[in-house]
């Protein structure tokens, strides 16, 4: 199925320097097609290096991760990856960097173009075709980032902490027009933040993980409807009470195996 990913009883381990570091445990995990997922857990959970393997950018030790039905084994194109460091090039004009990925497929200039344009739309940065990142806001850089990675049309995006170096109000900003595309587009979407009200507002699930050994302690349903204002429902009960219980949930595991 386009966009779903199952994780089946999966394992790393690093192995370096004569030391062994269990990162993931026996972790399964079913995600469906159009859904928004939050992983959130310590720090050295293991929740990059479970995005990482759904990307096929590192090997699991042991288990298996199937992706739009085929197993992940080496890097997988389908996905869209995003991390904090976006990967925005200084030199390239804006358009010059959100038509990178299609440069690299050999896409036809003219295509090319089409696509960038409605990429901009979308991010709603039309008319910044022309403009260099340094003459954007730290916001602005995020969406041309974002409108990068939809520009190859994944049907899924890996969001490793993606508005975690932007203030308050850039980061709502952002997670409203986040929801926005990912209506839109109807994409799956796995969404790594240590932000417990961010996880709750964007994901329709949010996945507790244990200090590391990294394994899934909790799965808390998100109960409010979409479309959702990110500002309003922090003032629900439903948002409330998820609050609660994944902070029950994850203040015990804090400390926990943690790179200190
Ligand atoms: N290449 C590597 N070699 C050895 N150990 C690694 C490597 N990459 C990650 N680790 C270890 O694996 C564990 C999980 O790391 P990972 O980055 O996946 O955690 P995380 O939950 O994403 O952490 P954070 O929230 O701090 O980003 C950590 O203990 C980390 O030190």
């Amino acid at each position: 199925m386009q966009g779903a990913i199952t994780v089946d009883s999966v394992d790393k381990r690093y192995v370096g320097r004569g030391r062994e570091t269990v990162a993931l445990d026996k972790v399964s995990l079913s995600i469906e097609p159009g859904e928004l997922v939050a992983f959130v857990g310590p720090s050295g959970c293991g929740k990059s290096t479970l995005l990482n393997m759904i990307a096929g950018i590192i090997p699991k030790t042991s288990g298996k991760i199937v992706h739009n039905g085929n197993s992940v084994n080496a890097i997988n194109r389908d996905v869209g990856y995003l991390t904090q460091a976006d990967s925005v090039l200084p030199w390239r004009t804006v358009e010059r960097n959100v038509g990178l990925p299609l440069e690299y497929r050999g896409v036809p200039k003219a295509e090319r173009e089409k696509t960038v344009e409605a990429m901009l739309e979308l991010v709603e940065l039309k008319g910044f075709g022309k403009a260099f990142p340094r003459e954007l806001s730290g916001g602005m850089r995020k969406r041309v980032a974002l409108a990068q990675m939809l520009a190859y049309g994944p049907n899924t995006l890996l969001m490793d902490e993606p508005f975690g170096a932007l203030d308050a109000q850039l980061k709502l900003i952002m997670q409203q027009q986040l929801l926005r595309i990912w209506q839109e587009q109807k994409k799956t979407i796995v969404f790594v933040t240590h932000d417990l009200s961010e996880a709750i507002a964007v994901a329709s699930r949010v996945i507790v993980f244990s200090g590391r050994p990294g394994r899934i302690k909790h799965i808390e349903n998100i109960d409010i409807p979409y479309p959702r204002d990110v500002f309003k429902v922090r003032f629900l009960p439903e948002f409330e009470k998820a609050y609660d219980n994944l902070w029950s949930e994850l203040s015990s595991e804090i400390g926990k195996g943690e790179d200190l």
